[in-house]
């Protein structure tokens, strides 16, 4: 029997983009193929052909992978293989044998260009005459085709300009577009051809750069956004395709077992491929902490879950959990959970702690020997104590709302212990507040504090999380005091062990890594500060403060945690929503200004997104109950008419009493639609429309989003109009926040965002909103379905 010779296959993102378009059977035909060439190359049956030499140390064969299926393959060394593409019928050896294959100058990826497809989506213009060239003429951009007639030479007036002719082909080569493109997309002149041309599966560098040029980037901000983020490190060989074959931006995954499960069902993109600038991110290991910001679906979670299995990978083995995974809230938290196994199973998803950060201090401050622990109370039992610390002193001065923001955002947030402590601290964008009112503030809290002591004995997230940074913040002093001992004493353990644990005081994690960090305290922070040592790898966390809804602005540098230069970077290509969607919500927040979550500003320069889709749709009503109906008929119409299930479609309402009346609307004649709320557990796993507040659809996305109640007066809520006049700063922080809020939620939309209002449109949509609303009592007329809602 002939020894099998084992052979290495990897499967190229173009390639892999190829059988996503195709059939299951080609799936499963790839799937068997890329095993059978694993186990053995030299087995006859797998009728592999040379095709011919790339140049450099690269050779292309042809391979029948079943009857009407056949694939190319690039092998770089000995045994080693790429899949590079796949076609199906009776064409697909010539459609193969015709596919340009190169180096990325820019990425160093391996990637290819179907020319007769792609000359097949572009129609052909009429040759434009080439000017003499001068003899050390530099290409120039290419003047309008009126101009470049000659007076001799007369050309056609209405010749097109080809859409790309500013930039010469040094240029766009430079930039990342793949040179065989060039002579095709020279003939491009309308969007339309350029549209079919990137329904094409074009390598996606060159996508995101004709994008972006598309949409009116400088060539500039292309390399800053686009390039640099695909930019190879170390020089790259055009000759060099075994190096070119083994860079991250050639396969799709470096695991075997992950690609055979690619090819057998919907394994999810981001599992497989990151991009460029995911991956570095992902895999980088930093001298300290790392922060990664950037707008919505920018995959900041991806690169967040992928850290941490890099961190997982780097562990020595053992039982412990030395990585914490972190987020706001107690759902994203069990998303993150679930998301982390589909990476790695049991065995990543044993080493980490994922919890919410709320669930984090409390676990600290019930283990912490001697804490009592009180029960948490809601806001509205927060506000209704305030009231009596208020009366009980005679005070009325401030409401309670600024009283608790005060107690969390400043005497929480900056630690004030004391009195004097307090009338030293900084209340950055919260106005002036002298001396005298800061010592009624104080006495204020005292009150506040006594009540909460008093039976029963009551608690509040922001003091868990404030008891939790202390308790953790000694722990660490006292471990960072042994290991000095131990140091000092040449590693003799036995004084200075914590009592009755006969174990030496650790820091509780190794790793910490944060999603959703905007939304974090500053307790918080402290708390996670002081459970990691600081050191390399020390914390991870992404975030974007276009999106913070809860809490207030930290600066991190000042709570220990660093991240200079390269260590604070960000994310600006969305992976979820459409072109069209995206243009919109960015309009949300366009004139804030953010911060990035230390005490720098943060933009949302460069975002954008390769998606293309629906234009958001805008309907007016004139009271609640129209645009609940019209709501009503509009998800019925896309349930019915263009099958989207209703689990895939949410909406957002205002406020809680608007969610009850929404879903009672919903299930009543003639809709009969099923609905449920989004809990604090996040949306249940059902056959049922979606409906919550806007709070709740962060970290979310669905199919189809509708935003409800987008009425001025109820989105900003009409009650921050008494701080206009009474306190300016506040009234700006509250405009901020609705804002963001209503941007998170339209983000969540993955192919279509529908707004509706009653009254007047809320002041934040776009002008020309209203202008082009349709009018929602249109859509409830008896003469049939719903009619021009474009859904499809
Ligand atoms: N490299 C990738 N390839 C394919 N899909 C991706 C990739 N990265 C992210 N995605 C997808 O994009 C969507 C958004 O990703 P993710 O939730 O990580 O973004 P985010 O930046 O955390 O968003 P948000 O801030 O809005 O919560 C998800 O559906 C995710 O699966």
């Amino acid at each position: 029997m002939s020894q099998g010779v084992r052979t290495q296959v990897t499967v190229t993102p173009q390639a892999n983009e190829d059988i996503r378009r195709l059939d299951a059977a080609t799936k499963n035909a790839v799937g068997d193929f890329v095993r059978r060439l694993r186990t053995d190359r030299s087995n006859r049956a797998l009728r592999l052909v040379f095709l011919r030499e790339t140049g450099g140390n690269g050779r292309l064969f042809l391979a029948s992978l079943d009857g009407s299926r056949m694939g190319l393959l690039l092998e770089t060394e000995e045994n080693r293989f790429s899949l590079l593409a796949v076609r199906v019928g009776p064409a697909a050896r010539d459609e193969l044998a015709r596919l340009t294959v190169e180096i990325n100058a820019v990425s160093g990826g391996v990637e290819l260009v179907d020319q007769s497809e792609v000359s097949a989506q572009v129609v052909a213009m009429p040759a434009r005459p080439e000017p003499d060239p001068a003899p050390d003429a530099v290409p120039a951009e290419a003047p309008a085709a009126e101009e470049a007639a000659s007076p001799s030479e007369p050309v056609p007036t209405a010749l097109p300009v080809p859409l790309f002719a500013r930039y010469d082909d040094g240029e766009l080569v430079e930039l990342g577009v793949i040179a065989s493109l060039l002579p095709a997309l020279r003939r491009i002149t309308d969007g339309r051809q350029l549209e079919a041309v990137l329904g094409h599966n074009l390598p996606g560098l060159t996508r995101e750069v004709l994008l972006a040029l598309h949409d009116g980037m400088e060539p500039s901000e292309v390399r800053a956004f686009v390039t640099d983020q695909w930019r190879a490190d170390g020089r790259v060989d055009p000759q060099d395709w075994a190096q070119a074959a083994r860079r991250p931006v050639s396969q799709v995954s470096t695991e075997d077992a992950a690609v055979l499960d690619a090819l057998g069902d919907g394994f999810e993109a981001w599992r497989l491929f990151l991009h460029p600038e995911q991956r570095r991110l992902a895999t980088t290991s930093f001298k300290g902490s790392a922060k990664v910001t950037g707008g919505p679906g920018t995959g900041k979670t991806v690169v967040a879950l992928h850290r941490v299995r890099y961190l997982v990978d780097r562990l020595p083995p053992g039982q412990t959990r030395p990585v914490l995974l972190t987020t706001y809230n107690t759902n994203l938290a069990a998303d993150l959970g679930e998301r982390l196994h589909r990476l790695g199973g049991d065995a990543l998803v044993r080493r980490v702690d994922v919890k919410s950060v709320d669930q984090v201090a409390r676990e600290v401050v019930e283990q912490h020997p001697g804490s009592v622990l009180g029960t948490p109370m809601g806001d509205e039992e927060a506000m209704a104590l305030w009231h009596r610390a208020c009366t009980e002193v005679g005070v009325f001065d401030y409401d309670a709302d600024f009283l608790d923001a005060e107690f969390k955002h400043v005497i929480l947030a900056q630690g004030c212990g004391t009195e004097r402590l307090y009338f030293r601290a900084e209340r950055k964008g919260r106005g002036v507040l002298q001396r005298a009112d800061r010592k009624k503030v104080w006495e204020l809290v005292q009150a506040y504090r006594s009540l909460l002591d008093g039976p029963p004995r009551r608690t509040t997230y922001a003091l868990i999380a404030d008891e939790a940074a202390r308790i953790e913040g000694r722990h660490m002093a006292k471990a960072v005091e042994q290991a000095r001992y131990k140091e000092e004493h040449g590693g003799l353990d036995l004084v200075h062990r914590e009592a009755g644990s006969g174990m030496w005081l650790k820091p509780r994690y190794r790793h910490v890594v944060v999603d959703e960090a905007q939304d974090l305290s500053a307790s918080h922070w402290r708390m996670l500060r002081a459970m990691t040592a600081p050191g390399p790898d020390d914390i991870f966390l992404v975030g974007d403060a276009h999106q913070r809804i809860y809490s207030h602005q930290v600066v991190l540098g000042r709570l220990g945690i660093n991240t200079p230069g390269r260590a604070s970077r960000r994310l600006t290509l969305n992976y979820r929503t459409t072109r069209e969607i995206l243009g919109s919500a960015h309009g949300l927040v366009h004139g804030e200004s953010f911060d990035d979550l230390d005490d720098g500003a943060d933009t949302l320069d460069g975002y954008r997104s390769v998606l293309t889709g629906l234009a958001p749709q805008y309907w007016r009503a004139p009271d609640w109950e129209t645009e609940m109906r019209a709501i009503a008929a509009l998800l019925k119409e896309r349930h019915e008419r263009y099958g989207t299930p209703y689990a895939a479609m949410a909406v957002s309402v205002p406020d809680k009493d608007a969610v009850t009346q929404l879903a009672y609307t919903l299930a009543c004649k003639p809709f009969l639609i099923p609905a449920s709320e989004i809990g604090r557990e996040g949306p249940r796993d059902v056959d049922t429309v979606h409906i919550g507040t806007m709070h709740r659809f962060k970290g979310l996305e669905f199919q189809r989003v509708f935003l409800a109640g987008v009425s001025e007066g109820l989105i900003p809520h009409q009650r921050i109009e008494t701080f206009r006049l009474s306190s300016p700063d506040r009234y700006r922080q509250e405009e901020q926040r609705a804002r963001s809020l209503l941007f998170v939620a339209a983000t969540r939309a993955r192919d279509e965002l529908i707004v509706t209002w009653h009254g007047r449109a809320s002041r934040y949509l776009p002008r020309q909103a209203d202008r082009d609303a349709g009018r929602a009592s249109s859509l409830l007329r008896e003469d049939g379905p719903p009619s021009g809602s474009n859904a499809a």
